[in-house]
């Protein structure tokens, strides 16, 4: 359905659509496009601002609240970024500004139909457990913002899944079958963050031995997901502004531009608003980032999503380690359902990792659930003093702790033991915090990934 009141623009349209053998029906005005609506229930519908009895803003709504699976896109004035943005706040899966560039209209049209049979798709299940009313919401928003273009923030606390709603975003969008790309924005050096995000050309710096592509051009037709957003270093957010205003990238070294077309995602633990307040983050890209803002609640919030997770993550961890799956009784999982979980899925999945390693039955019982003593305050605080108290003493491992009968003949799976016990209590302390957890460890962050990895404890 095409709603505008410029006769040629109708025209430019329709011949466009036809050449993509597809049928239109057209609206000058919201009255008709509300009946048409009615009459007809269109796939796909682009409107005009301005209307000669009301504002294309008014059909946006409408069409979220009674048909909330036709794909709109808006049709706005050059250089109109405040009407685009609230168009896409509103719900409009896109925005293309006058005069009408036919390659963005084409790839518009396409993205959306495409993504009506997205919709379909049972990803959304398999990936996001929980079907508490908070998930459920969860998932129609994902859902809804999969089919649009605009920038995502992801709230939510360490562990809460926010990276899976991520994924699940990029999987159900049109862009499904192009790169994914997460990048933790805390864990590259200040000094290199530019370089990795937007390429380097050669002899830029020392070290820049050869023409380097940056995070950006690999999600080239897909989705970057810039986790920690706000540990991004402030002279990088002013490149980030511009780039996502140009939708161009200059490597650093380079004199031009190049073209970019990714779909950005963002996401942090922090509250973005508080950064800004205090300075640590620009205002006008908070703006720009999140433009729709999705809050991923905490586990405790939706602690009957437990039972159905445990089983999950149970039959994931057996997976992963070749195993059999296996249950957890009742008991063990009311003590599951009473806890507090600071730390979110992901303490949840370490907590079963554990309890997996150390069952001797084919079912885990309430001795194998094993919380760090820890409370939820004390996390809190040990994250907030952990920038300055890593240990510099030398590790000390008292005598007379080990039993050599434990190592049972295998002593590759008893380090291995030991290993994810020291990485469970240092992520625990560090809040889930991976960058603090490898400072405090003494390794690099992409050890502490690849071991966190081998020993199952994490994807
Ligand atoms: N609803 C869910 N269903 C299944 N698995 C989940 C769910 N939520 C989180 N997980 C699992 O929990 C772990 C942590 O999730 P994820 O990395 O997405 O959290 P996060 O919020 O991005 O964490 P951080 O703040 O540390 O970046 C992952 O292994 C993920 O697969």
């Amino acid at each position: 359905m095409l709603v505008d009141d410029e006769p040629d623009i109708l025209r430019l349209l329709e011949i466009t659509l036809a050449r993509m053998n597809l049928s239109t029906l057209r609206a000058t005005n919201l009255a008709d496009a509300y009946e048409l609506l009615r009459q007809h229930e269109p796939d796909l519908c682009l409107t005009d601002m301005k209307l000669p009895d009301g504002n294309g803003m008014s059909l946006i709504e409408h069409i979220q609240t009674h048909y909330p699976t036709i794909p709109v896109a808006m049709i706005t004035a050059h250089g109109s970024v405040e009407a685009a943005i609230d168009a896409l706040k509103l719900g409009a899966f896109d925005f293309v500004s006058k005069p009408i560039a036919l390659e963005k209209l084409r790839d518009i049209v396409n993205h959306a139909l495409q993504v009506k049979d997205a919709g379909d798709d049972a990803a959304s299940d398999q990936l996001l457990v929980g079907d508490t009313p908070a998930m459920e919401r969860l998932r129609l928003q994902i859902q809804k913002v999969a089919r649009s273009q605009a920038p995502v923030h992801i709230h939510g606390e360490s562990g809460v899944g926010k990276e899976v709603v991520a994924r699940l975003i990029h999987q159900l969008s049109p862009r499904a079958e192009q790169p994914f790309i997460a990048v933790n924005c805390g864990a590259i050096p200040a000094d290199l963050v530019e370089s990795e995000l937007f390429g380097h050309k050669k002899g830029s710096f020392t070290g820049a031995a050869a023409d380097k592509p940056g995070l950006f051009q690999a999600a080239a037709g897909g989705t970057l997901l810039l986790d920690e957003v706000a540990d991004l270093p402030l002279n990088v957010q002013v490149k980030l502004l511009r780039v996502i205003q140009e939708k161009a990238v200059r490597p650093v070294g380079a004199q031009q531009e190049v073209p970019t077309d990714v779909r950005l995602l963002s996401a942090t633990h922090k509250d973005l608003s508080l950064a800004v307040r205090d300075g640590h983050f620009r205002d006008d890209l908070f703006y720009r980032i999140n433009v729709i803002a999705i809050d991923v609640p905490s586990l405790r919030k939706r602690r009957e999503d437990i039972p159905l997770l445990a089983t999950h993550l149970l039959q994931r961890i057996a997976m992963d380690n070749g195993s059999d799956a296996i249950n957890i009784d009742t008991a063990a999982l009311t003590k599951l359902c009473d806890y507090d979980f600071p730390g979110n899925v992901r303490e949840l999945e370490n907590i079963l990792a554990r309890a997996h390693a150390l069952a001797d039955g084919g079912e885990l019982t309430i001795d194998d659930i094993q919380f760090q003593t820890m409370g939820a305050s004390e996390i809190t605080e040990h994250h907030a003093k952990s920038d300055e108290s890593y240990p510099e003493e030398p590790p000390h491992v008292p005598s007379g702790r080990i039993d050599l009968s434990d190592v049972n003949g295998d002593l590759e799976s008893f380090l291995n033991t030991i290993e994810r016990e020291v990485l469970d209590q240092a992520m625990l302390k560090h809040r889930w915090n991976k960058t603090a957890a490898a400072k405090a460890l003494g390794i690099s962050f992409r050890s502490l990934r690849y071991r966190l990895k081998k020993l199952g404890l994490e994807d």
